[in-house]
């Protein structure tokens, strides 16, 4: 009945329609599946912080793993990690170079606890779970606590920074304060596990840029900001930033009824929307009170795991020499004088020691983030003048990407100084298999508000790292090199060939 003709046609049809699904269809979806075994995301779910899903996704688009998943080379955040710059020079611990001793830590988390049981008892006024030394013994801000030394906030690679940050992001609240504070609510978060954070809501959503005639002292605090903040510095191995996860606070559920402060209680309100707000009085800069929504009970923000109180871990709170005015019309002796620098220079505890060198790669830290707003800055006062500076505080930077904010490098620019470790750093992060924005991209996509910068964010890090690079080698031109480059390292990574623009001068 078919001729041999029609049979000849059909069969061609049905083989053309066969390659067209080979080809379009079975062998792409097999090519994703071999990529995605190689994925080092999804190896293993535990990896990641915080099991990722669309609904944690703030922008309320679905979370852009497909782009990584779909990119066939391996992981660049692993590979920079295992870099021998990276795994290289751990300084041993010696006695005294860790910031808290376990006994005092312990102890003092024991009389507080015995505290606010008694006054528990005595008032029926607060809500905090009961003391268990158990609880605190295992809880990861212990071990957070006690990592803490001499070179940094916690060590390079310790599986409690990961159940760390995802103990921020999922633990169960037991008690929430209002912080007072400048412009900006703030709420500090108790845990059931005695482990303490801060919680700054979301003011700006991350594809809004700051508008051009905003001054950087009534920019908003974004969120967004302090979280990629957490992360480019632990990419830059500072680590001088406070472990930092997103959330979403359900503010009727974990804030408003759980909450027996009566204070507290009275700041809540629904809003013509009908969502849930909550207000705060501001300290100063501002004249009324300032309130914060979920949508309707949702608010997403960061939450900043806190260091050890004051009282067994002092800090101290220091001027930034390169501070800027917080008015409109003055300007500080920095901007004018551009011989500003050999003041500092000779002025102790600047004049020898890391100091100034510190404050110098707070400058390219701030710098990569676009964040002005670094009036102050706190070191702890055990490791005395050549300790790290903590980078607290990062919620204004990430508000302009197309625009690079130059005299945030000043102290760099001025000074003509630079530690090699960080150099070395920059560097690396600069060379295309190491590429910055790839690799803030990769790492950022292990917090549950993935995706927290927009592309335009990523991008302006590249272009702001070459900035850094080329002011580097024109403070090469005018100086000698050992007196730009400050050698923290040695000759161990000689080995390396580092291929930069700056360094194969
Ligand atoms: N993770 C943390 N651990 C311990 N202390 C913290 C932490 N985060 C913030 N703090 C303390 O709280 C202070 C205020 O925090 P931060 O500067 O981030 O908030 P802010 O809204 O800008 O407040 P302010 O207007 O008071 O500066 C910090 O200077 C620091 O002393
Ligand atoms: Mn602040």
């Amino acid at each position: 009945m078919w001729s041999a003709r029609s049979r000849f046609l059909i069969v061609l049809l049905l083989s053309t329609a066969f390659t067209v699904d080979l080809l379009f269809n079975i062998l792409p979806k097999l090519h994703q599946r071999s990529i995605r075994s190689q994925c080092p995301c999804e190896e293993s779910p535990n990896r990641s912080a915080v099991p990722r899903s669309s609904s944690a996704n703030g922008s309320g688009a679905p979370a852009e793993s497909g782009r990584w998943s779909l990119d066939p080379t391996l992981s660049k955040l692993r590979k920079l990690f295992s870099h021998p710059f990276y795994r290289g020079q751990s300084l041993p611990r010696r006695p005294g170079d860790q910031l808290l001793e376990k006994e005092d830590a312990v102890k003092y988390c024991h009389y507080k606890a015995k505290r606010a049981n008694k006054k528990r008892a005595r008032t029926g006024e607060l809500t905090g779970t009961r003391y268990s030394s158990k609880v605190y013994l295992a809880s990861n801000w212990l071990k957070f606590h006690l990592a803490i030394d001499r070179y940094a906030l916690y060590p390079r690679s310790d599986p409690f920074l990961d159940r760390l940050l995802e103990d921020l992001a999922v633990l169960d609240v037991s008690e929430a304060v209002v912080k007072p504070s400048g412009v900006h609510l703030k709420l500090l978060l108790k845990f059931q596990n005695f482990g303490k954070a801060m919680f700054k809501p979301m003011k700006q959503t991350r594809e809004e840029e700051t508008p051009e005639d905003v001054f950087y002292f009534v920019d908003s605090q974004r969120h967004n900001a302090e979280i990629a903040a957490f992360h480019l510095d632990r990419i830059l191995d500072f680590r001088r930033v406070p472990p930092v996860a997103g959330r979403k606070l359900n503010l009727s559920k974990e804030i408003q009824d759980l909450t027996r402060n009566e204070d507290l209680k009275a700041t809540f309100f629904i809003s013509p929307e009908n969502n849930v707000c909550l207000f705060a009085r501001c300290l100063y800069s501002c004249k009324t009170e300032y309130a914060v929504c979920g949508r309707p009970h949702l608010l997403e923000g960061s939450v900043s795991a806190f260091l050890p109180d004051l009282y067994i871990a002092q800090r101290e709170l220091i001027k930034n020499p390169w501070s800027r005015s917080y008015t409109f019309a003055n300007k500080e002796e920095w901007e004018i004088n551009p011989n500003y620098c050999e003041k500092v220079k000779h002025t102790p505890p600047y004049n020898k020691g890391s100091r100034l060198l510190n404050v110098i790669d707070m400058a390219i830290f701030d710098f990569l983030t676009g964040n002005m707003d670094r009036h102050h800055f706190e070191v702890f006062t055990k490791f005395g003048k050549d300790g790290y500076i903590i980078h607290f505080d990062n919620a204004r930077g990430f508000g302009k990407h197309s625009h690079d904010e130059l005299s945030i490098l000043a102290p760099l620019t001025q000074c003509c100084r630079i530690k090699k470790s960080t150099l070395l750093r920059l560097d690396i992060l600069s060379q295309p298999d190491y590429r910055l924005s790839d690799i803030m991209r990769e790492s950022l996509l292990h917090d549950a508000l993935s995706p927290v910068l927009t592309e335009p964010h990523l991008l302006a890090l590249d272009r702001r790292l070459q900035a850094i690079l080329k002011a580097v080698q024109k403070c090469l031109q005018q100086h000698k090199d050992a007196d730009v480059i400050k050698d923290d390292v040695g000759d161990e990574f000689d080995f390396i060939d580092f291929n930069s623009s700056v360094l194969a001068r």
